[in-house]
C-alpha cells in the first residue's frame, strides 16, 4: 500500500483550546477515506493541517512525501472548503475556467469539470444567483478542475439531493479508480458506507481507521451508525489516554 497522506502524533490548538490531541493515521493512495465524526469533533481542523493551512503545535503531515504545505505540494492538491469559494459576481464557467488556466489548463478542461458535478446547464448562471447546493458543486468544479492528484473535500455533497449525491460518490470513486487519493469529511453514515477506509474522530481523538467492514464487524453489528455510536461509548473515559490512532482490527477500541 502507498502512503498518499502520514500524519503521527499531531496536536493543534486553536485559540485557546487544544482541538486535535496527538492523530497519528494514514491515508492510501488511490482510495476514498472518509472522514466522519460529531460537530466540532476536530474534522476540519485536520484536513487544514493536511493542506497546510493550519498552524500546528506538535507532530508531523507528510502529504505524496512533502511536509504538508510545501509550495511543491500546491498544484498537486484540491481543497473543497465547506463554505463555497468562488467569485460569485463571475459565472459559474468563469470559475472553473479561471481556475483552470491558474494550473495551466483550458477551456474544455473548465467546461468537463463543470459538467462532472452536474452544472453544465448553469453554467452561464452567476454563482450569486445559484441555490446553496449548486454552488457548492461550481466550487467542487473549481477544487477538481486541475485533475489533483490528492483531493481534500470538507462536506462536499451537504445541500444535495440523494440523486447528486450518488452522482457525486460515483465520480469520487471513478477518480480513486484512477489513482487519485480523495480524504472527504461527512455526516453521513450511508456516504461512510461507500468509503474504503473511514477515519472516525471523537473530541480530536482518532477512535476508528479501517475499512466499513471491518468496523462493522469490531463493533459486532452490521449497522454502521450504530457501530459508530458503539465505538464512541467504548471510547468516553478514554479522553486522557494517551493511545491515539487506535485501529479497530487490533481490537482495542470497540470493547
Ligand atoms: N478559528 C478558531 N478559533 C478557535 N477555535 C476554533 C476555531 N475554529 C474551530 N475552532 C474549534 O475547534 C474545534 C474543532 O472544530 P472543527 O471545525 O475542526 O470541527 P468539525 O469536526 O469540522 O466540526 P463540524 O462538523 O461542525 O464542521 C471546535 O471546538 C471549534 O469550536
Amino acid at each position: 500500500m502507498e502512503t498518499a497522506i502520514e500524519v503521527r502524533d499531531l496536536v493543534v490548538k486553536r485559540g485557546k483550546q487544544q482541538v486535535l490531541h496527538g492523530i497519528s493515521c494514514v491515508v492510501p493512495r488511490g482510495s476514498v477515506t472518509g472522514l466522519l465524526g460529531p460537530s466540532g469533533s476536530g474534522k476540519t481542523t485536520l484536513l487544514r493541517a493536511v493542506v497546510g493551512v493550519q498552524i500546528v503545535g506538535t507532530g508531523t503531515v507528510t502529504v505524496l512525501g512533502q511536509p504538508a504545505g510545501s509550495a511543491e505540494l500546491r498544484h498537486r492538491l484540491g481543497y473543497l472548503t465547506q463554505a463555497p469559494s468562488v467569485y460569485t459576481d463571475l459565472t459559474v464557467r468563469e470559475n472553473a475556467r479561471y481556475f483552470a488556466r491558474l494550473y495551466g489548463l483550458g477551456a474544455t478542461d473548465a467546461d468537463a469539470a463543470v459538467a462532472s458535478v452536474g452544472l453544465a446547464s448553469a453554467a452561464t448562471q452567476l454563482v450569486g444567483t445559484l441555490s446553496g447546493g449548486q454552488r457548492s458543486r461550481a466550487s467542487l468544479a473549481c477544487a477538481l478542475v486541475g485533475r489533483p492528484e490528492l483531493v481534500i473535500l470538507d462536506e462536499p455533497t451537504v445541500g444535495q439531493d440523494p440523486v447528486l449525491r450518488a452522482e457525486l460518490w460515483d465520480m469520487f470513486h471513478t477518480m480513486a479508480a484512477k489513482g487519485t487519493t480523495l480524504l472527504v469529511s461527512s455526516h453521513v453514515m450511508d456516504e461512510a458506507a461507500r468509503c474504503d477506509r473511514l477515519l472516525l474522530i471523537r473530541e480530536g481523538r482518532l477512535i476508528a481507521d479501517d475499512s466499513p467492514t471491518a468496523i462493522r464487524a469490531a463493533a459486532g453489528t452490521d449497522d454502521l451508525a450504530e457501530a459508530f455510536l458503539r465505538l464512541i461509548k467504548a471510547n468516553t473515559g478514554n479522553a486522557g489516554s494517551t493511545e491515539s490512532g487506535t485501529r479497530t482490527n487490533e481490537g482495542t477500541a470497540a470493547r
